[in-house]
């Protein structure tokens, strides 16, 4: 039985509908990703779940659970990640956290939640004086201080540098290892194909699309893109591409300078052609490179819009 489960819900403000009938279900124990570029309505679904936003239309339930009846009950059940802005600046880790278990009726010890989200070392410490990084792991430490079933976190990992990032992602594994669900919202594609066991791709307030990543990148077509750079300049990577446009898997082909982009149905087959004909030409090959898809090509498939972080 889904631990969450929203249906068609719809939020707008004014005019704009940023979110225009979503649902989804949320299985216990799962990563669960909602992936958008800015304004994608990702904020406000997450906001109308964790009870802080009133739906204009639309049903959410914890299991047997719904917001109008066991309000209190969902409260104990759920973690929200305040934003850093939220936090105590004043007052000491240890302290943010004992504050934040006393507006619950049962919580894990300061101790045990510091040791998660490795912040022992910096328990005496005013949150002022933290990095960003330290400030968003305590925002995560006060969201399962209440050792919620279901945690969510929005844009956890948003203008961290790949250290921080990388540390936020192994607390968010911890959480995994200890059977708790999560509920991430992220601007980045890496982020969500490393961690989600299932993603949801939401554009202008409507998923685009939702699955496992590996499931989503396989639905792709099978083209892959493929890279070659010669030796001997431009003359040569403008005559192969001559060539690779005569090879029916070859879809479209892309050139600058001496490099030659071209994106085939048959990878593989397509390079060995193409050898055949640079051997003969004599052209040097400097480079190949067969690019894996990733969730990126997926948002592009289905949104035809670039991604940008
Ligand atoms: N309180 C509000 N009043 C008016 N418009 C709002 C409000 N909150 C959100 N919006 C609008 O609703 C749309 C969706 O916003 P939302 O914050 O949910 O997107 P998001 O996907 O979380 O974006 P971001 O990644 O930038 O946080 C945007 O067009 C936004 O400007």
């Amino acid at each position: 039985m889904p631990v969450l489960e929203v249906n068609q819900l719809r939020k707008s403000f004014g005019d704009v509908h940023a979110v225009n009938g979503i649902s989804f279900a949320v299985e216990p124990g799962e990563i669960f990703t909602i992936i958008g570029p800015n304004g994608a309505g990702k904020t406000t679904t997450l906001e109308m779940i964790e009870g802080l936003l009133p739906p204009d239309a639309g049903d959410i339930r914890f299991g047997s659970l719904n917001w109008a009846k066991n309000g209190e009950q969902i409260k104990q059940d759920i973690g929200v990640q305040p934003q850093s802005s939220a936090l105590f600046d004043l007052l000491t880790v240890e302290e943010n956290l004992k504050l934040f278990a006393t507006f619950y009726s049962h919580s894990r010890s300061a101790e045990e939640v510091m040791d998660m989200i490795n912040l022992t070392d910096q328990r005496s410490r005013h949150v002022k004086k933290l990095s960003g990084g330290q400030k968003q792991r305590l925002a995560i430490g006060l969201a399962m201080i209440n050792d919620p079933k279901i945690i969510f976190l929005d844009e956890p990992t948003t203008g961290l540098d790949p250290q921080a990032r990388r540390n936020i992602w192994d607390i968010i594994l911890k959480l995994k290892e200890l059977g708790k669900t999560t509920i991430l919202t992220t601007h980045y594609m890496e982020e969500a194909e490393k961690l989600s066991d299932r993603v949801c791709i939401v554009d202008q307030g409507q998923i685009v699309t939702l699955d496992t990543p590996a499931a989503l990148i396989e639905r792709l077509t099978m083209e892959r893109e493929v890279r070659l750079s010669f030796l001997d300049g431009e003359a040569a990577a403008a005559e192969t591409e001559q060539a690779a446009r005569q090879i029916s898997s070859v879809v479209r082909t892309e050139r600058e300078d001496a490099s030659l982009k071209l994106w085939s149905t048959k990878p593989e087959e397509t390079l060995y052609e193409l050898f055949g004909y640079t051997k003969d030409r004599g052209f040097r090959v400097e480079q190949i490179s067969i690019r894996e898809m990733s969730l990126e090509d997926v948002f592009i498939a289905f949104t035809g819009k670039e991604w940008r972080d």
